[in-house]
């Protein structure tokens, strides 16, 4: 079923990496029979090259979804994890498609991983999160800030700037980048920023229609995943300052019956930016809990002293 004649407008950053998760949505949609295109928006993030611990949380979602709220544009594209947590009535996240390996990576000088990087080599990363756990490890690394889309970022390894710089797998997977990862670290070694990898499709609450289409694109599993740590982030955002990783997978238990069952783990830390200290805790529950379960693990993290580890509250 087409929606009348009319094209479906997805609106999305310009970005290489923007563009091609968008229109990987814009081909589904098109396949499924409801035509779609891309509508290129400028945000916040395109214009300034400042922190994103500097510009704000939703530097890079805020005019795409101005944009939706002003029927410019049907459906808008995200990265999840660049979404503020604040609910949108309005709006509606319809789809959230299977989620890309949501491992932090690192792309080194000479492909050397981590523990190869000798005292003092230089890393590129400007995420709070990513630096905060890499002085955790105790290696002597020194961090440099460092934005910009992924090409550049890359070329400051290839240039020689950088010895290394640390990147989300998921964008160099979009990019068809992966030949550049070194290493992909083990949440054991550096949690990923809650949602990294997955994606938020959304369109406006009242769009009914849309809201039906969009969700033929859904993964059930990957919901439960992102939700269960957004929920972590959100509740942590009232009372810690500090970086916040999380992972959630959904798992196979066995029963007391031998039986196989679904449940859904849940990882998630904070850690000083500084390195001092580094707070983790770990749950385990059933799918359909994923906001409890979310609440649960933050309310923990702050009994063990989330909430004393300074840091700047910022996101990646
Ligand atoms: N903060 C920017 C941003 N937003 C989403 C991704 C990567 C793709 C994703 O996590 O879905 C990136 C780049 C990065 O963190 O390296």
């Amino acid at each position: 079923m087409i929606r009348g004649d009319t094209v479906i407008r997805i609106g999305t950053r310009g970005s290489q990496l923007a563009t091609t998760q968008a229109q990987t949505i814009a081909d589904a949609l098109t396949a499924a029979g409801h035509p779609a295109e891309l509508v290129i928006i400028k945000t916040a993030g395109d214009v300034s090259a400042a922190p994103v611990a500097e510009i704000g949380v939703g530097v890079f979602t805020t005019a795409i979804r101005v944009a939706l709220r002003n029927h410019e544009v049907d459906v808008a594209v995200h990265s999840y994890k660049d979404l503020p947590t604040a609910p949108e009535p309005d709006l509606n996240i319809a789809a959230i498609p299977p989620r890309e390996d949501p491992r932090d990576a690192l792309v080194s000088r000479d492909n050397l991983v981590l523990g190869e990087l000798p005292p003092g080599s230089v890393i590129g990363t400007s995420s709070p999160r990513r630096a905060a756990q890499l002085r955790a490890l105790g290696l002597g690394l020194e961090i440099r800030p460092l934005r910009g889309n992924l090409d550049s970022r890359l070329g400051k390894v290839a240039g020689g700037e950088l010895d290394a710089v640390v990147v989300a797998r998921a964008g160099l997977a979009r990019i068809g980048r992966t030949e550049a990862v070194s290493e992909a670290f083990d949440p054991v070694v550096m949690l990923p920023a809650p949602a990294q990898g997955a994606l938020a499709v959304e369109c406006r609450g009242d769009d009914a229609e849309l809201v039906r289409i969009l969700a033929e694109l859904d993964d059930p599993s990957t919901r439960s995943a992102v939700e269960a740590e957004r929920a972590l982030l959100a509740a942590l955002e009232a009372g810690c300052t500090a970086p916040v990783g999380a992972i959630a997978e959904v798992v196979e238990s066995i029963d007391d019956d031998g039986r196989i069952f679904a449940e859904l783990s849940l990882r998630g830390g904070v850690a000083a930016e500084d390195g001092s200290d580094v707070i983790r805790a770990s749950v385990v529950g059933p799918v359909d809990r994923a906001v409890q379960l979310g609440r649960d693990l933050a309310a923990e993290l702050l009994e063990l002293g989330a909430a004393e580890l300074i840091g700047t509250g910022s996101r990646d």
